[in-house]
């Protein structure tokens, strides 16, 4: 994956922390948000959008995945992740994860803390020996058949 500059990383954790100011989050009051960047430079932010029926809350993460998937992106550098959380990394939930790693296992996330201070991990660190679409080909079914 390219290497991308300071500045770059820097600018992708401030849009993801401008995602977080919208967040939608009454029930935990835990504001998060995300800043995707595009193959072409494009950036995709969301942030969280809970309900008051609580399991169709949807996750920062995967509502800036959805948000360029639905503009016809689905080419990704990295996506920055911020929340206010001080002391710690924000950490996507397992279900961002896989969500996450549709759009491949080489690339890179950059979990943060409000200060910009962030650790780079790739998709693959976060869900190693996952499953994806490459193992859904015709070929491996017919293997296993
Ligand atoms: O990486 C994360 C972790 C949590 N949340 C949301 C889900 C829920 O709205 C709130 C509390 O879990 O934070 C995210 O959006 N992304
Ligand atoms: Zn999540």
């Amino acid at each position: 994956m390219d290497h991308l500059s300071q500045e770059t990383i820097k600018e992708l954790i401030l849009q993801s922390q401008e995602a977080k100011q919208q967040a939608y989050c009454p029930y935990s009051k835990f504001r998060v948000g995300a800043a995707l960047l595009t193959i072409d430079n494009v950036v995709f932010k969301g942030c969280n959008v809970e309900n008051a029926c609580s399991n169709l809350g949807v996750c920062a993460e995967r509502n800036a995945i959805s948000k360029a998937v639905s503009e016809g992106y689905r080419n990704f550098k990295a996506i920055a992740i911020a929340s206010d959380l001080k002391d710690q990394f924000i950490s996507p939930c397992g279900g961002c994860r896989q969500f996450i790693r549709e759009f491949g296992s080489n690339w890179d996330v950059y979990l943060s803390k409000p200060d910009g201070s962030y650790l780079k991990m790739t998709v693959d660190e976060l869900l190693p020996v996952s499953f994806g679409p490459e193992d859904l080909t015709m070929k491996k079914v017919f293997e296993i058949s």
